[in-house]
């Protein structure tokens, strides 16, 4: 991505978040092949529970969008996030005996929540399209970045139970996704004051940050499901 400075640079500085993410007890032990199903279980609802509030930052998103271009991208990213991503996590939740609708009552957990309320921060009181971006970049592109990391460090991870979603996320489709949201953002991003892009590389960081929580909050399984 050295084509396109602004998002690069986010990347860079953050990488040391996104390492300690790889260094979480859970995707240790997902690497490792010792992840129980009971902390994946309960991620996978947590995640399912984010998913569905993350696709209202988009809402937010779209309430400002003065282009159609801007409309057409969060359009995207929300039918990418509710559709593509949903298929091996409904997979999964289908073995354990979990519908999507039975878990939508379940509360979400703090740090869940917390990132949650920094997105939605970040998008219906920034400005406009570049803060909201910016606030949805760290989890897709983490992401990309973190399961690519993973399958590469210990390939025989595809083989076991977790592969699939491994394998989602490390893929040609996923890594395709992020390259055209990162495109987006650094247009959304160029030429900004220099306050303004102070304010979303904090946004940025702070959303990074909230993922490691979030990975960090995984270890511990839920207790009500
Ligand atoms: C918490 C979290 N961050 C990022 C992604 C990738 O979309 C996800 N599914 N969940």
């Amino acid at each position: 991505m050295t084509d396109l400075p602004f998002v690069s640079a986010l990347v860079q500085a953050d990488l040391p978040v996104w390492e300690q993410c790889l260094q979480t007890e859970f995707l240790q032990k997902m690497e490792n092949g010792t992840l129980s199903e009971d902390c994946f279980k309960s991620y996978l609802v947590e995640d399912s529970l984010y998913l569905r509030e993350y696709a209202k930052i988009f809402a937010w998103g779209m309430t400002k969008a003065t282009t159609m271009a801007a409309m057409r991208t969060y359009y995207s990213l929300l039918s990418f996030v509710q559709e593509n991503e949903d298929l091996t996590r409904l997979r999964y939740l289908e073995e354990y005996g979990l519908r999507e609708a039975d878990i939508q009552s379940l509360p979400l957990r703090p740090e869940n929540r917390a990132y949650l309320d920094c997105m939605i921060d970040a998008a219906r009181n920034g400005e406009g399209e570049a803060e909201c971006l910016m606030a949805c970049l760290p989890c897709m592109l983490s992401y990309g970045w973190l399961f690519q990391k993973l399958l590469q460090r210990s390939p025989a991870v595809k083989d076991t139970y977790y592969g699939a979603l491994v394998l989602d996320y490390a893929g040609p489709g996923y890594d395709a996704a992020c390259r055209a949201w990162a495109e987006r953002a650094e247009a959304a991003c160029t030429g900004l004051s220099p306050e303004r892009a102070a304010r979303c590389r904090a946004i940025f960081h702070a959303c990074s940050e909230h993922e490691l929580h979030f990975w960090e909050m995984c270890a511990t399984p839920r207790t009500d499901i």
